[in-house]
């Protein structure tokens, strides 16, 4: 699908923790599974797929924790998304489990490679000067979203083009009682399957902008499907115009945070 033009430019739909009663009194957060076996930090490393705007980590979680995964999350109560979005959001139909959970958002980031990753912001064998890695990351980085989603997209559904918006959020700190102001400067996520496990299609698909207005696009950045692979992408102002594609077999699941940075 061709990008579209800036006029329609879609936001996804608020990723904030939904204001239900049930939300409110505070959902019970899943037994997530244990975080093992991992990759050693030392065998990953961040992967520019776009410099600057996309980052991959390539077998962040190995094919047995994704499978487990996967059977787990298929037990989560997902909520099929409502067939017509509100007015100025994208259309996401698939699946989805959101939850507000900071202890499982701490084991994402200090219990896997991610912090070390991101801390050391070590990019193509190239480690980084510390005011690089601000640039980089958006400020001095806290960790990830408490706001977990999950995501299952089955045969036929898709997310379509949208930017992904920047949220200020406070931040649970470890060193003093009271929050952190925070804000979220690039979306994570954590692809589960792929087509080594029978799924097809569902590519995550971004758009850059044409350098000017006379001149055409460049070619879109394919994210192809790879179970255990994360990816970060710079979102809120600087976000790409993207997509997840059109799942057209199988089952593509995906865990979904973002990265936060102090306010
Ligand atoms: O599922 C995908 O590939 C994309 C998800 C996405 O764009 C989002 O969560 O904002
Ligand atoms: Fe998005």
């Amino acid at each position: 699908m061709p990008p579209k033009s800036k006029q329609t430019k879609k936001q996804a739909a608020s990723s904030k923790p939904p204001e239900s009663a049930k939300s409110r009194q505070q959902q019970q957060p899943p037994n997530w599974p244990p975080l093992n076996p991992l990759v050693p930090t030392s065998d990953l490393q961040l992967v520019p797929l776009l410099e600057d705007q996309i980052l991959t980590i390539p077998r962040f979680w190995p094919a047995g924790l994704c499978k487990t995964y996967v059977t787990f999350l298929a037990s989560l109560p997902l909520v099929t998304t409502p067939g017509k979005p509100k007015k100025g959001d994208a259309v996401r139909v698939n699946d989805r489990f959101q939850i507000d959970d900071p202890a499982f958002a701490e084991r994402l980031w200090s219990g896997t490679a991610l912090k070390e990753l991101v801390e050391g912001a070590v990019v193509d064998g190239e480690a980084l000067s510390e005011d690089a890695k601000r640039a980089l990351w958006g400020g001095g980085v806290l960790g990830l979203n408490s706001n977990i989603r999950i995501y299952r997209y089955s045969k036929g559904q898709f997310f379509d083009q949208h930017y992904d918006d920047a949220n200020n959020i406070m931040f649970p700190s470890a060193s003093s009682p009271s929050a952190v102001a925070a804000k979220t400067t690039w979306t994570l996520l954590l692809y589960l399957t792929s087509p080594a496990t029978g799924c097809e299609g569902g590519e995550t698909v971004f758009y850059p902008d044409p350098p000017s207005k006379r001149e055409a696009a460049p070619p879109p950045v394919v994210a192809e499907l790879e179970a255990g692979m994360a990816l970060l992408h710079r979102h809120g102002k600087d976000c790409m115009l993207h997509e997840g594609r059109e799942v057209t077999e199988g089952e593509k699941w995906v865990i979904r945070s973002d990265l936060c940075v102090k306010r």
